[in-house]
């Protein structure tokens, strides 16, 4: 009997696709979970190439894991330029359950979140707690800055052509 999922270490990754509403758009996330782990380190990088948004993930209870994500949030400002960057604190539930159990101050993830111009969400996978907050948030950030910007890469930009024209086919079609 295979032990259940939630048991399993992430090897390589996973993949899962999720579609989201942003205004009377549906806009698709191809999301990729990938190992954090030291010893995944270049699989992982294979899988954030490209990526416009990355949610980097730390443990509310465990200061040394925001120090992992620190290492990953460098790796992404190092080398995924168009990438957006969510730092994500999680198991917020043990921290409703016994505060002292926190080990990551909120004020100082704060600071560096604005530091590297990343958002910041403390979510909790057990209660659901500012889950759907995040992805939505992902998504919005997506049409609203990055939907743009890719278009832009792929055609290119007529200087003399009005903004508004992009605008247009990249909201609507
Ligand atoms: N209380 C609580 N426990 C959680 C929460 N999320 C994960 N856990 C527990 O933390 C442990 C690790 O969770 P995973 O989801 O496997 O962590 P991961 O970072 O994906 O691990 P890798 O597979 O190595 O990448 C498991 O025992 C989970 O049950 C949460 O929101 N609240």
């Amino acid at each position: 009997v295979p032990p259940p999922p939630f048991l399993l270490q992430t090897i390589g990754a996973a993949f899962v696709a999720k579609v989201m509403a942003v205004g009377d758009q549906a806009v698709t996330l191809g999301i990729w979970d990938t190992a954090g782990s030291e010893r995944y380190e270049a699989m992982s990088r294979i899988y954030y190439r490209g990526a416009r948004a990355a949610i980097v993930c730390y443990d509310l209870t465990n200061s040394s894991s925001f120090q992992r994500a620190k290492f990953w949030v460098n790796e992404l400002q190092n080398c995924e330029e168009g990438c957006r960057i969510y730092l994500c604190g999680t198991k917020s539930d043990l921290l409703e359950d016994d505060p002292r159990t926190r080990a990551v101050d909120f004020h100082d993830t704060q600071d560096y979140a604005d530091e590297v111009k990343a958002e910041l969400f403390e979510t909790s996978s057990k209660t659901g707690q500012s889950v759907d907050e995040l992805f939505q948030k992902v998504a919005e950030d997506y049409v609203h800055f990055t939907a743009f910007q890719v278009m832009t890469e792929e055609k290119g930009v007529d200087l003399a052509q009005k903004s508004s024209t992009y605008f247009y086919s990249c909201c609507h079609h």
